[in-house]
Formats: C-alpha cells, structure tokens, sequence
C-alpha cells in the first residue's frame, strides 16, 4: 500500500463517499455541498452540515435506534468540552461499580470516548446495526447530532434525560480550527484561519449552523427542564462543584450526605481535570479506532483563548451574530 493509502486506513475519519452503502451514496449525493474542513465535502442534511460518514450513522441511527426510558444522552456542539462531560458523567453515574479512589478506574486507562460512545459517529458509523441492546442500564450515549435529526424514538420519550452542552462561539471556534488542523494529514495542509471563520459565521461547519443547534436545545430545556439540562461550558469552568451536583441531580443519583462529607465532589472533579487526564498516557499516546490521536482532544481547555487568535474584527461579527439569533430567546453565550 502507498504510504498515503496506509495513512488513510489508520485514519479512518479521512474516509469519505468510498465507505458510504449505495443507499447512502444515493441520498448524499442529492444533498447540498459545500468545502470541508477535514473532509473533502460537508452535505446539508435537515438544515445542518454533515461529512459524508457521519451523515451515513446518523441516519443509521435514526432509522434503528431504539430508545428506552432509563438511557442518558450527552448532546454537545463539538469542541464545548464533550470529552471533559463524559468523563464527568461516567464517573458520577457509574460511582457505585467503579469507586473513584480505586487507581484502576476505567477514566485512568480509557479515553472517555472510548467509554461513552458517539451514536453516529461511532456505533452506527459505517453502516454498522449495533447491539445497543447489550449495554448495562441506565445506557449512558453520547451525539453532536441537532435536535431535528434525533431518533424518533428519543424525542418521543418523555422519561430519557438529555444533558446537552455548549460553549461560547469565539472558543468553540478556535478550538475547531486548532482540532481540525490537526485531523488534517501533513500534505492536505493547515486552513486558513480567516477562510475557515467566513464558514463557521455562515453555519458551515460540522454541525453547523453553531447558533440553530444551540437554540434547539435551548427551547427544549425551557419547556422541558425534567428532559433536558443545559450546561455551559464557561460555567462549568466557573463554578465545577455547583455544577456537578446539578448533572448528578439532574440524573437522580444526587450525592449522599456521606458522599458530601467524603469530597466526592471534589474527588470526582480532580479525577476529571483537564491536567489529570492529558497526561495520562492513554491521552497522550492512543488512538480512537477511527483513527483521531487521544491527544488531540486536549489542547488548552480554558475560557477565553480566543483573545489569541481572533482579531478585533472577527470579534464583532461573531458577537453581532451571536446576539441577533439569540435576540429574543433568553440565551446569552458570549
Ligand atoms: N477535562 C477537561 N477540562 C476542561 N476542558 C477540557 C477537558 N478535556 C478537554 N477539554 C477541552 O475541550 C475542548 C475539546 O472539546 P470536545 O471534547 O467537545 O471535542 S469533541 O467535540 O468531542 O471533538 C478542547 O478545548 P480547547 O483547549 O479550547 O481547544 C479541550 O482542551
């Protein structure tokens, strides 16, 4: 094999239209088309853009997964700290079989991905029909899709509790294109970054429109704070004990008096800290089985970054758009 070819298999989010099913192919190549930022193309699908294998599992995953009223979904724009929250959550929910103390915890040897899975990224990824079936209950899943594009089954039920997780657009964005360059192989080259920030601000980016995605989840957690919890990424930076026991809460299995006096809290978010988990080797050294290094899902994880790299143009238009499609909501994510 080339070397090129042999770098794309061990890179398997490289893989594009050649790993998609006819079926697939048909209804992709129907759909609107624009650049992408790894991939060759992104394709608009319901309103929000998709490259073409994630696209692929997650009408996989729409016309196969079944929901059942105890799963736990985590629901995130990309790049709004999903890693971080997934490990928080299978900490917290699964603290009865894996004490935090032990120093053979899974968070210590797997990168949380590995640990709560993408629905359409990862399990119905390439076609793929998994036995969900199999996973112990409560299922705890994790997806970037939009609202509009979630399983039937998922939207229609009243009991699965769904914590969905956002960032402010000016950090979302420079993490984005620092993550996206990284994907990218050494001979496709780096973006550009104000050629890639013209597509963020026109909704042209994985997921994207950023804005659409959040405000769907917005007004789910508005009429329904029973299903949804909302979480920011700034507050959660802010404030981490607060906000931990709100997620733990939020999924009824709040902390015991015994637990408080233990410092679970505490215990629970040194465990998942930024600084814990990027040197364990498991993150500095691995790889996703779709190809993309564990490390890369850690860069700086702060608020405020974007001071670095945005310029003071930039900055008023993220600012401007940001507030004329939240205008009127409630929402403030600057
Ligand atoms: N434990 C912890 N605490 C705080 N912040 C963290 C943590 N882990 C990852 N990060 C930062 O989150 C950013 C990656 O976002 P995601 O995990 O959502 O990426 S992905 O959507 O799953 O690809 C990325 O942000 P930036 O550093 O600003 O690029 C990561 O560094």
């Amino acid at each position: 094999m080339d070397p090129p070819k042999m770098e794309k298999s061990r890179r398997k989010y490289l893989e594009e239209e050649e790993s998609l099913s006819e079926e697939s192919e048909e209804l992709i190549s129907s759909l609107p088309r624009q650049n992408g930022w790894v991939s060759f193309h992104l394709y608009q699908y319901q309103g929000f853009w998709h490259s073409a294998r994630y696209l692929q599992g997650l009408i996989s995953c729409q016309k196969h997964f079944q929901a059942q009223d105890s799963d736990v979904f985590l629901v995130t724009t990309p790049k709004s700290g999903t890693t971080w929250l997934k490990a928080i959550m299978f900490a917290v929910m699964n603290r009865k079989q894996y004490p935090i103390i032990i120093n053979n915890h899974p968070l210590l040897t797997h990168n949380p991905h590995d640990l709560v899975p993408f629905l359409e990224i990862k399990l119905y990824a390439y076609n793929q029909i998994p036995d969900v079936t199999a996973f112990p209950s409560p299922r705890l899943f994790s997806t970037h899709m939009p609202y509009v594009s979630l399983p039937e089954s998922l939207k229609s039920s009243s009991q699965c509790k769904l914590i969905y997780l956002c960032r402010n657009p000016k950090d979302t964005f420079v993490s984005l294109w620092h993550f996206t360059n990284k994907l990218r192989l050494p001979e496709m080259g780096t973006n550009a970054i104000g050629e890639v920030f013209d597509r963020f601000c026109n909704g042209i980016s994985l997921y994207g429109p950023f804005w659409d995605h959040v405000l769907e989840y917005w007004k789910l957690s508005v009429e329904h704070p029973e299903r949804a919890l909302f979480l920011k990424f700034e507050d959660m930076k802010a404030q981490p004990h607060l906000h931990l026991r709100r997620v733990a809460e939020f999924l009824n299995c709040p902390f015991t008096a015994d637990e408080e006096e233990y410092g679970l809290v505490d215990k629970i978010l040194k465990l998942c800290s930024f600084d814990n988990l990027s040197a364990l080797k498991v993150n500095k050294t691995g790889a996703l089985s779709s190809g993309e290094e564990t490390s890369a899902f850690f860069r700086r994880g702060e608020v405020g970054d974007w001071n670095n790299y945005l310029s003071a143009e930039m900055v008023r238009k993220l600012d401007r758009i940001t507030e004329e499609k939240f205008s009127g909501s409630g929402l403030e994510l600057l």
